[in-house]
């Protein structure tokens, strides 16, 4: 019987063996750095001419990968090999394929600096959220493998006189993963073994930006002894293969985790049936964010300024969760403003190979202009009081900004940003923050702070938003503790981490049979 699922530790890096064996684990992907990474498709590697570089985000002169890009025709093959194996692998218990996960965990776990490590050069996280993204790849392996054997249990339905009824759970085919950079391995773990698990073969596409991550995580899954074709790595570009995957008939269903605007486009791609094709495929998208704090007027002042910060600038806002809008009550807005500017003002960004930088870089020069250009528009929609600026030029650092006396309609209070800016709101009562806190298009994380026992109450069924959370931070879900996903425009309402996530990726079957 396997142990109860428990979320895995974090490091504390204060402690010096901590410190020096995260020190090693840096050395050696240093020493890595540079090498080439094949596609694999049914277990074969595979290497193309055309190839990505992936960069490290604090210092844009390193390569940590060179990667082969698939085109069309090898998006074609892996298809065509995650189809063929599904028939087997549909076959294999899911009490066995659990054992795959579990394995893979254990794996994980005693790598589990490296790919920390490999987490700050290409992703640029700091030392503790990297180690964080890899606790949470572990929690979700070892998660869903839990949640697998539940379901592979006998689900008895209520008797009625000669007949025996039992419900199964049935994988649904050739799934097309697609997930995000900036979890690049939790997110892609997440994603990916959630899948397999139930019986489905999967055709994994990484984040242009973070495929090395990725491909080291194919090890781990040979190393479990998954069997070839089972998961097959075809990095590419989303404009390249993206389409042609999401179109393709043989694609049972997708599981996407990204922007709005490359999530809708799927959606409306998916949607379409064409010549041959059997079923309507499924889409489970997780989307963005433009996630709210609202500070009541009877708070914790401290406790607000510390959560504001925390939600909006670790790993430089760079989470589909991070607070980007701060709705503060009137009565407290300069003092929690003030405190909040304070902090700002104290944090550190630099290149996070070293651990005494809070934050690092954003990831690509694409981001970098994006987040510049919306600095700029928040010049014009409110007062900068922190920030604002670029910060060394080695890297894509830009310092965390606040801006303050921001309308509730105004494009930064509206639109995703994704990088270290959070917007100050004044509300002149609660009703009117609750009224703002609703304003958008997305609704996947919120956090109220208030003592006020009644207005918590009413947060709890007004504020609609998939996350919600009281007297603490917006970001950092733990896997099992806080199932994550959002409503309207950011996702499809599911819950990744959740006790019916897995089932997004079964169909249900009916057996009667007459005794
Ligand atoms: N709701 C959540 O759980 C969650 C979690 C993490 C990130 N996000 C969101 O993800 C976004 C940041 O991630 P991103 O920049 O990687 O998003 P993105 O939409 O640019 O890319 C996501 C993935 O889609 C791929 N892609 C791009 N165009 C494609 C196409 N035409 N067809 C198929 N695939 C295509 C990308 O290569 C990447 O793998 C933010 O909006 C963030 O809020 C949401
Ligand atoms: N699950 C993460 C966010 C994932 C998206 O970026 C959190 O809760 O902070």
């Amino acid at each position: 019987m396997q142990v109860e699922f428990k979320n895995e530790a974090f490091t504390n890096f204060s402690l010096p063996e901590n410190k020096k064996a995260f020190e090693e684990a840096l050395a050696k992907v240093e020493s890595e750095l540079g090498r080439e990474y094949d596609l694999i498709i049914g277990g074969e590697r595979i290497k193309t001419e055309k190839k990505s570089r992936s960069i490290n985000p604090s210092n844009k002169e390193q390569v940590v990968g060179v990667v082969s890009q698939a085109d069309q025709a090898l998006a074609e093959k892996a298809i065509q090999v995650a189809a063929s194996t599904f028939e087997t692998w549909k076959k294999v218990p899911g009490t066995s394929r659990s054992r795959y996960l579990t394995k893979a965990a254990a794996i994980l776990r005693r790598r589990k600096h490296e790919f920390s490590a490999w987490l700050v050069k290409e992703a640029g996280k700091s030392w503790p959220e990297a180690d964080a993204d890899t606790a949470e790849a572990i929690d979700f392996m070892e998660y869903y493998a839990r949640q697998m054997d539940k379901l592979s249990q006998r689900h008895d339905l209520p008797r009625i006189p000669d007949e025996d009824n039992e419900l199964y759970y049935i994988p649904l085919g050739v799934g097309i993963v697609i997930p995000p950079w900036n979890f690049p391995l939790a997110i892609m773990v997440g994603m990916t073994t959630a899948a397999l698990v139930a019986g489905n073969t999967v055709v994994l596409k990484p984040a242009s930006t973070t495929p090395v991550i990725a491909a080291k995580f194919m090890e781990v899954l040979e190393d479990a002894g998954v069997p070839a074709g089972v998961v097959n790595f075809v990095p590419g570009s989303g404009s390249e293969i993206g389409d042609y995957l999401v179109e393709h008939i043989q694609t049972r269903f997708i599981s996407f985790t990204g922007s709005r605007d490359v999530g809708l486009r799927i959606n409306e791609l998916a949607a379409k049936h064409r010549p041959g094709q059997k079923w309507m495929k499924r889409l489970v998208a997780e989307m963005g964010g433009k996630d709210s704090i609202v500070v009541d007027s009877d708070c914790d002042i401290e406790l607000a300024a510390q959560s504001i910060v925390a939600s909006a600038f670790g790993f430089s806002g760079q989470k589909c969760s991070a607070c980007s809008r701060a709705i503060v009550h009137q009565d407290v807005y300069d003092q929690v403003l003030n405190r909040v500017v304070e902090l700002t003002k104290n944090l550190t960004v630099g290149d996070i190979r070293s651990n005494d930088f809070y934050t690092g870089p954003v990831v690509d020069d694409k981001a970098y202009n994006k987040i510049l250009e919306y600095i700029e528009i928040g010049k014009t929609e409110g007062k900068l009081v922190a920030g604002g600026e670029k910060g060394p030029d080695s890297g894509y650092f830009i310092m965390p900004t606040v801006f303050a006396d921001v309308a509730p309609d105004a494009r930064i209070m509206q639109e995703e940003i994704f990088g270290p800016v959070v917007a100050f709101c004044k509300a002149s009562d609660f009703d009117h923050a609750m009224e703002i806190a609703n304003n958008t298009e997305y609704g996947l994380t919120g956090s109220v702070i208030s003592r006020n026992r009644a207005n918590l109450e009413r947060a709890r069924e007004e504020f609609h938003v998939g996350n919600l959370y009281f007297n603490r931070k917006c970001t950092g879900a733990l896997v099992g503790v806080h199932p994550f996903g959002g409503f309207n425009m950011s996702g499809t309402d599911s819950k990744a981490g959740g006790p019916d996530y897995l089932l997004l990726f079964t169909q249900a079957k009916l057996v009667s049979e007459k005794l």
